[in-house]
């Protein structure tokens, strides 16, 4: 498994081995172990999958307020994304900025994102199924999000503001000048 951080050294991206043969491949696509020997300590408790079937789908940005907070482990089976994690921790020196990647079936790459930061991703593909793992559970009334194209937050998607698929949430998701106090 490599693992590689990004600009904002906390968000990182792993690549799991994968083993070829004629019939195809296997990988390890999460191990507590290697997690546990790069240094990485997480307790998942959720795996999530979303099927986006349109490209320029975006969803995000989204995260959990504590005590529900949530680490992410996004991973890509059908199709790629540009994923993006927003650094929201008060007196980070990286508050306000991102990082983002392309996670695709075809890398087989995963991108950490911890806490303390907001998440989305847009589809580079059609049918692109995203799987992710979370380490605290799903609750409606801790989940917040930040609304994508904020200007203030410079994020270069790859779709146009009126071409992007979105929820109705995500089109009225508040601004990152609003954003609380919360990490
Ligand atoms: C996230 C989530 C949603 N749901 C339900 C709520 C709702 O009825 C339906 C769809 O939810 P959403 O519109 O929030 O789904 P989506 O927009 O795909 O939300 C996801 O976006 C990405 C970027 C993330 O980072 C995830 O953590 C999650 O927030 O699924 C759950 O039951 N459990 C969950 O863990």
């Amino acid at each position: 498994m490599d693992v590689v951080s990004l600009d904002i050294p906390d968000v990182k991206i792993i690549r799991p081995k994968r083993f070829g043969d004629h019939r195809g491949f296997f990988s390890e696509t999460y191990s507590r172990k290697a997690f546990e020997a790069a240094g990485l300590l997480y307790d998942f408790v959720q795996d999530n999958q979303s099927l986006s079937a349109e490209v320029g789908t975006v969803r995000g940005l989204h995260f959990q307020l504590p005590p529900f907070a949530q680490d992410k482990l996004v991973r890509v089976v059908k199709g790629a994304i540009l994923d993006v994690a927003v650094d929201i921790r008060k007196g980070s020196p990286t508050y306000g900025r991102h990082v983002s990647a392309v996670v695709s079936a075809e890398e087989w790459n995963q991108i950490l994102v911890p806490i303390g930061f907001a998440h989305g991703f847009c589809t580079l593909e059609p049918n692109t199924e995203v799987i992710y793992k979370v380490t605290n559970f799903y609750s409606a009334e801790h989940d917040r999000g930040l609304l994508w194209n904020d200007p203030d937050l410079g994020i270069d998607w790859p779709v146009a503001a009126d071409k992007a698929l979105l929820s109705d949430k995500d089109r009225k998701q508040p601004r990152f000048a609003e954003l609380g106090d919360w990490f």
